[in-house]
């Protein structure tokens, strides 16, 4: 069976593609969508992915605000900031690089964020809405694999969904578009009891467990469609991929696969708030 190696590139490309216009359109009106990003501390690899967001937006022509705060801010204070950023109106999107130091609590940081700004789908309410199928902003790395599915044409009505990981911004969200989408869909986690073999039933297996090459080959029904969350230390996925890569129809490298596309979803939700700050 000819394989199919799903290239998030290409879907970002896409989904970027059909923003120039737009950005376009909001300067002839006075507006540079603005997509502000904070980070707390100085963890080396959340610094490179807010740096690929900043230039990401400068690349379309969007204008990016980077706020770096010290790793020992208070929750409070952080939620000031946020708050700032809240009342900016030249800022349409806020992006709260996950995770925070553990002394802040990240929940209360995230929901400080206004709604019409949670462009990377992080609050509580975003959360809800999202689990109803009415989000506006669904969290961007699940929205990213939703997006590389139908770029693809990929079906997964009826279908088995396995996913693994339960995080609010990843494994729980991307659970409930799956079950959007009438997929059957199990969601399994670190006290999950023969994960493996819960994985083997996996018609579509999404990863979003943290765990570098945790999926192995064996563990993929022929013919699966495997999507790969993880980004790990060196650019290594939670998957496999050259193990996974013989049982599975079609599966998403790292990099290039799921990465890129979480990105090009940012951009495009900050885009989508630009345009609805007009409205208000
Ligand atoms: N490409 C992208 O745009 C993005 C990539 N990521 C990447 O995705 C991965 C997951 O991120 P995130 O969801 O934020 O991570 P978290 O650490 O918040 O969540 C990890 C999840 O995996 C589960 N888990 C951990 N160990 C095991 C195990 N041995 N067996 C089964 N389940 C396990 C945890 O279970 P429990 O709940 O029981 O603890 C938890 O639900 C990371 O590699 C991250 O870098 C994240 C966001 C965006
Ligand atoms: N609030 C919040 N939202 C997030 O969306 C979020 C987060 N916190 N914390 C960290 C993770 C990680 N993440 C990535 C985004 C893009 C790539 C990406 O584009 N990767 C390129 C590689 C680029 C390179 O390293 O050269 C690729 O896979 O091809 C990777 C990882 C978003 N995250």
């Amino acid at each position: 069976m000819e394989k199919l190696i799903l290239d998030g590139n290409r879907v970002a490309d896409s989904i970027k593609g059909n923003l120039i216009d737009r950005i376009t359109e909001l300067s002839k009106k006075g507006i540079v969508p603005c997509l502000a990003t904070i980070l707390v501390g100085d963890n080396p690899s959340s610094k490179t992915y807010v740096r690929m967001k900043g230039n990401a937006c400068k690349r379309l022509g969007m204008q990016s605000i980077r706020i770096d705060l010290p790793a020992d801010i208070t929750t409070d204070e952080l939620i000031s900031q946020i708050n700032k950023l809240n009342h900016d109106p030249d800022v349409h999107g806020i992006l709260l690089q996950h995770p925070v130091p553990h002394h802040i609590d990240e929940r209360a940081a995230f929901d400080a964020i206004s709604i019409e700004k949670d462009v990377d789908g992080v609050t509580t309410l975003g959360y809800a809405l999202n689990a109803f199928g009415a989000a506006t902003f669904p969290s961007c790395t699940p929205a990213a694999i939703m997006a590389i599915l139908e770029y693809y044409n990929l079906q997964v009505e009826g279908k088995h969904a396995v996913v693994i990981g339960r995080s609010p911004i990843l494994g729980k969200p991307v659970s409930a578009m799956l079950l959007n989408k009438n997929a059957t869909v199990t969601t399994c986690h670190s006290r999950t009891i023969n994960l493996e073999d819960i994985v083997r039933l996996g018609d579509v297996v999404v990863a979003a467990v943290g765990k570098p090459n945790f999926v192995r080959g064996d563990w993929i029904k022929p013919g699966a469609i495997v999507l790969d969350a993880g980004y790990n230390e060196g650019n290594v996925g939670d998957v496999d991929f050259n193990e996974c890569l013989e049982n599975a129809y079609a599966i998403t490298p790292v990099p290039a696969g799921v990465g890129p596309v979480t990105i090009a979803t940012l951009l495009k939700h900050t885009v989508d708030a630009a345009e609805k700050s007009l409205l208000r």
